[in-house]
């Protein structure tokens, strides 16, 4: 039986001590904006430990913080209140140790796909060879489907190219973290449901631990070790947690067919319906 996660601490599985299976530590976050009308308390008391190789999915309301959450933990954004750690190191900026991928990915229009994915390989392992920062770069490039397309430049690509881009480019630095804030918001279903495959195909094989916002219910689901629901602002926190016991790797008939799918789809939708 585990009987006890502690971030930095050792766990116990039937008497045997294990090192920390936390990857990600929130802990007292809050978060305060200053306005014209007086300070906006976003976050307050939310605590949350997310465990290495966990793929996350984040819901709640529209403005209820989840951006807020997810740009502090990526060091982007200042922390009022309480902490927030990777492995025990606490998070004072952005770093390698954390990639993200926005809603748009936000490439250098004029360069092409290849260079755009290069372009972090080389900031992020300068100290390997050409050859193999490019072919760390056209690895990923090849596991999103763009191998026909390194050399297009980013302003000629379809949305749903360039994001594929954006998971290459995320993926390629390694991070130990990977933080996606709606990744797939601005795309068309079929390019979502491909790019949600890709997504997890990747994840899958490297196991690198996954946070990611959706509005989408059924994304939240068909990803996510545990979907994590966070109640309306202000002063939001973590209002419930649905651990998704399918086996992997899913498929989408698979998951649609599971009997717990409409009982777990239910509780979320409960959720946010109050
Ligand atoms: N820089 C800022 N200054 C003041 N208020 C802000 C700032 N950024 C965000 N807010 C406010 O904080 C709240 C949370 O915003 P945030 O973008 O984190 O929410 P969200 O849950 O990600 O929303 P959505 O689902 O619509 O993307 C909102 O009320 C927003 O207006």
């Amino acid at each position: 039986m585990n009987t006890l996660i502690e971030q930095n601490k050792t766990y116990t599985e039937n008497g045997i001590v294990y090192p920390s299976k936390v990857m990600l530590d929130l802990s007292e976050l809050k978060k305060v904006y200053p306005t014209p009308k007086g300070d906006y308390v976003v976050l307050e008391d939310l605590n949350l430990q997310i465990l290495k190789e966990e793929f996350v999915t984040i819901i709640g309301h529209s403005g209820c913080g989840k951006t807020t959450m997810l740009s502090m933990i990526a060091g982007l954004n200042p922390i009022s209140g309480g902490n927030i750690s990777v492995l025990g190191k606490p998070v004072t900026g952005p770093g390698p140790d954390r990639g993200v991928i926005f809603q748009a990915p936000s490439l250098m229009p004029w360069m092409t796909a290849f260079q755009n994915v290069l372009l972090g390989v080389d900031q992020v392992f300068p100290h390997a060879t050409k050859n193999q920062r490019h072919d760390i770069a056209k690895y990923y490039l090849q596991k999103v489907g763009l191998e026909k397309d390194f050399h297009k430049k980013a302003s000629e690509l379809s949305q749903g190219m360039q994001q594929r881009v954006g998971i290459a480019r995320a993926f390629a630095i390694k991070p130990k973290v990977l933080l996606l804030d709606e990744p797939f918001g601005m795309l068309d279903s079929l390019t979502r449901g491909e790019l949600q495959d890709i997504l997890i195909e990747i994840w899958n094989k490297e196991k690198i631990t996954a946070v990611m916002i959706t509005h989408d219910v059924d994304e939240a689901i068909f990803l996510a070790d545990r979907v994590v629901m966070m109640t309306s602002g202000p002063r939001a926190k973590i209002g419930d947690i649905l651990a998704i016991d399918f086996d992997r790797p899913r498929t989408r008939k698979s998951v649609l067919d599971h009997e717990d799918y409409y009982t777990y789809r239910k509780h979320l939708i409960d959720f946010l319906e109050h």
